[in-house]
């Protein structure tokens, strides 16, 4: 499924969307897949997004390094990557978030027929400035694969609006400077933030991901306009705690019920304690 069509669908029934974050291969490769298609199953989720391991990814936090030293000590690659979201029921689009090297050692090209072969929607790679982008655009525009461009409170309006001008998909917005990992609290000064973004994205649908991590602040993340808001550490983090399945899918749908409340609450916040 394609990722406009998701959202199109979303805004229709007037809810933002939940995209969870879960690497891959972490703890097990086989598990990883379970609660893949758990979370796809549970009508919670409305975009997954899979970690593919790569052995130093500077972006994450704590809890996702962990995991995906976890993964890769339990064999997970990138060739099991493809055959298992391959093999994934994909009744909501899924989408990758890996490190440039991982593409660059299967080949550029290779990596996005690989995506679209194996049914997958979108790719975000963690660390690969715009600059340096356009091949890799280039051959996920070739094979239907969204490229999703990531952009920080630190990103200029003139520049979010340079790269923005090529989004596709979703546009990922970090919502603090800093790696993964879950926080108390929404960042301070994000409301101006996802008002830029909006702005600057021409009508691209905006998720906010990093530190997000309870209903409420999935609903304060939408109240500010955006579109989406992604949850990694939080589920990752629980999980390694030893949570079973059920647990991790009522915390989900807790997630998603924030999502939900937003078409009937209250007006955009700008305020501090947006999050109370
Ligand atoms: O873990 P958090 O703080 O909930 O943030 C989402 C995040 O996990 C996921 O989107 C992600 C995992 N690794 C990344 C690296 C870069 C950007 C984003 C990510």
């Amino acid at each position: 499924m394609r990722l406009t069509e998701k959202f199109e669908e979303l805004k229709k029934r007037g809810e933002g969307a939940l995209i969870a974050y879960i690497t891959l291969g972490d703890p097990s490769p086989e598990e990883s897949f379970m609660l893949a298609q758990s979370l796809i199953d549970s009508g919670s989720v409305d975009v997954l997004e899979l970690g593919v391991p790569f052995s130093d990814p500077i972006a994450d936090g704590p809890v996702i390094q962990a995991a995906v030293d976890r993964a890769l000590k339990a064999g997970m690659n990138t060739d099991l990557a493809f055959r298992l979201t391959g093999r994934l029921d994909k009744k909501v689009p899924v989408v990758y978030l890996t490190y440039y090297n991982i593409v660059l050692q299967r080949g550029v090209e290779k990596f996005a027929r690989d995506c679209r072969d194996s049914g997958v929607s979108g790719l975000i790679v963690a660390d690969l400035p715009f600059e340096e982008s356009g091949f890799l655009r280039r051959a996920c525009r070739e094979s239907g694969v969204d490229y999703i461009h990531i952009v920080t409170p630190n990103t200029p309006a003139a520049r979010m609006r340079m790269i923005l001008e090529d989004a596709s998909g979703f546009v990922y917005l970090v919502s603090s400077m800093g790696v993964t990992g879950a926080r108390r609290d929404l960042a301070g000064g994000l409301a101006e933030t996802v008002a830029r973004a909006v702005e600057c994205s021409n009508g691209t649908p905006v998720a906010v991901g990093f530190g997000i991590s309870a209903p409420e602040h999935v609903r304060g993340v939408l109240n500010m306009g955006a579109e989406g808001a992604i949850v990694g550490s939080a589920i990752v983090g629980m999980a390694a705690k030893g949570a079973g399945m059920a647990e991790v899918l009522k915390f989900v749908d807790g997630l998603k019920a924030g999502a939900r409340a937003q078409a009937t609450c209250c007006a955009p916040s700008t305020g501090p304690d947006i999050t109370k």
